[in-house]
Parts: structure tokens; C-alpha cells; sequence
């Protein structure tokens, strides 16, 4: 892959097993697609705003450029180290804030000094007080969203996959995370991969738009172009009434389940 390209995705799918109300499998067509067939690449420095309407897959797409979930089909390249930020991911609820930083410095080898270091400016960062002395499941999600932000910062990776996570916090801690992450795209030239339902925070933060619209990539381009674009398909999506809009949206969720036969065959690839 070429120095200047960070990332790479080519022909990207990730699956989930649907299941029904009683938590059972369900008898047909009971597999579908998170993201299905997507292809993009980014180049080093780019911060990329992911937009899409609710479960369209933006999430999906950060654990998979995370490497925290795996892909079913296709391949992602990554040059360097990303690190995820979210709400309620890469944090152990049982561990206390301090552990869940040293745990992290001792998976990624890093050596005690060096954790130390990280603890301090993660300290300083957060600022969450004696809470770092209590277990994550006592804290609030801007708590969480506080340390897990920190510690992503702290890590310094090339890459950031920032995902919901200031929505949470306050405005004066998310204020806080924005002027940081300005400093990282413009003073160190890190590539962001920016997920928020704010179509304003991402038109002023990103440069370059991706929209993902029922598991696949819709348009990829300048973030105004495809910001208004991603804004006129909402707009007209609310305008629609009760049963068009019902219709819209199970031919949409239909598309994403996998044929009858792609399933027979998945069988048969277990069995045999
Ligand atoms: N672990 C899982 N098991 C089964 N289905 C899942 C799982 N995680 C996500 N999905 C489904 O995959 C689809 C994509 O979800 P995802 O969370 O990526 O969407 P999103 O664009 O981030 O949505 P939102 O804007 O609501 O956060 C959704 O239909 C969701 O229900």
C-alpha cells in the first residue's frame, strides 16, 4: 500500500445473525448485512465525517477499522496504529478507571514508565477525580466517553475513530475534545475518522464526507457535497407519511438480509 494512504477497505462485509423476539434464530432469511461490500480509501491526514441515519452501519464500520470486530468478506489495510474512542467500547466495567489504563498500556507492551506517563495524562485530561478509583460500571456514559477519550489521546495513535463519544459528555468537556482534536489534524496531521449525528459538527471538523446508507457506501466525496446530499435524502425520508414510510424502510432492511440460496450454501460450507 502506498505511504501516503492510511487506510484501504476493499469489498467490506460484516454479518449478523438476526434473531426474534424470544431471542430465537429465526427460521428464514435470518442473516444480514451490517455493511455489505464496501470500498474506500483514505489517505493520510484525512478527517473523515461518517454519516448515515440510524443503523446504517457507522458503528460496525468502527470496530471493523478498530480491528476490534472481525469482517466477513473483503479486507482492510491499515499504515500505523488507530485507536478507537467510544461510549461503550475498550473499557472494563469491572476494572477501576486506573486499571483500565494500566491494562491498557500492559496489552499494547508498553513498559511501566511509559504507562505511568500515560496515567498522568490521562489523569489530567479526564479530570474525573476519585472516580478513577471506582469500578467503570459506576460511571456515568460522559464519564466513560471522559476516560475512554482520554486514554485514546494519551496513546497517541496515527489513526483516531472517534464514534458518538462526545455526544455524551458535557459542553464543556466536549468543547474541550474539539479543540484537541483540531490541534491533531492540524498540527500533527492525524487521520480522524469522525462518526456524529451533528451534520454541523462534522461539516466543520471533517474534510472529507463518507455516508453509509443501509450497509453501503452511498457517496464519498468533499464533506459539503455530501453532507447536503446525505441532508436532502433525510429531509425527504421525514417527509414521508405512516405507511410510504413503512414501506421505504422494510424494503430498505430487505435489501440487507442475505438471500435464501447465499445461506443454504453458508450451511453447507459448516458442514461440510
Ligand atoms: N452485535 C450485533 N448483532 C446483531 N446485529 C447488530 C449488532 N450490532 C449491530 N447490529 C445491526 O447492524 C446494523 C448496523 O448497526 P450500527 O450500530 O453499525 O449502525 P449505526 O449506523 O452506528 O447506527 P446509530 O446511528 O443508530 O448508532 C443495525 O441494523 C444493527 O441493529
Amino acid at each position: 500500500m502506498d505511504a501516503d494512504i492510511a487506510v484501504r477497505a476493499t469489498n467490506v462485509s460484516k454479518i449478523y445473525d438476526l434473531r426474534n423476539k424470544d431471542n430465537q434464530h429465526r427460521t428464514d432469511s435470518s442473516r444480514f448485512y451490517a455493511l455489505k461490500d464496501v470500498s474506500f480509501e483514505v489517505k493520510k491526514g484525512d478527517v473523515v465525517g461518517i454519516l448515515g441515519t440510524n443503523g446504517s452501519g457507522k458503528s460496525t464500520l468502527s470496530l471493523l477499522l478498530s480491528g476490534i470486530s472481525d469482517i466477513d468478506s473483503g479486507t482492510i489495510e491499515i499504515n500505523g496504529e488507530q485507536s478507537l474512542v467510544a461510549i461503550n467500547t475498550g473499557l472494563n466495567n469491572q476494572l477501576t478507571g486506573l486499571e483500565n489504563i494500566k491494562v491498557k498500556g500492559a496489552l499494547l507492551g508498553l513498559k511501566k514508565k511509559r504507562i505511568e506517563e500515560i496515567t498522568q495524562d490521562v489523569i489530567n485530561f479526564a479530570e474525573i477525580g476519585d472516580f478513577l478509583y471506582q469500578p467503570v460500571k459506576k460511571y456515568s456514559s460522559g464519564m466513560k466517553s471522559r476516560l475512554g477519550f482520554a486514554i485514546s489521546l494519551a496513546l497517541n495513535p496515527d489513526i483516531f475513530i472517534v464514534d458518538e463519544a462526545l455526544s455524551v459528555g458535557d459542553r464543556g468537556f466536549a468543547k474541550k475534545c474539539m479543540d484537541r482534536m483540531m490541534q491533531l489534524r492540524d498540527d500533527e496531521g492525524k487521520t480522524i475518522f469522525f462518526i456524529s449525528h451533528s451534520l454541523d459538527q462534522v461539516k466543520n471538523f471533517c474534510t472529507t464526507g463518507m455516508w453509509i446508507e443501509g450497509g453501503s457506501l452511498v457517496e464519498m466525496g468533499p464533506v459539503n457535497e455530501v453532507a447536503g446530499h446525505y441532508s436532502e435524502y433525510v429531509e425527504k425520508m421525514n417527509a414521508m407519511k405512516g405507511p410510504e414510510k413503512r414501506k421505504f424502510l422494510d424494503e430498505k432492511f430487505r435489501k440487507r438480509l442475505l438471500p435464501k440460496e447465499e445461506k443454504k450454501s453458508w450451511w453447507k460450507r459448516l458442514v461440510s
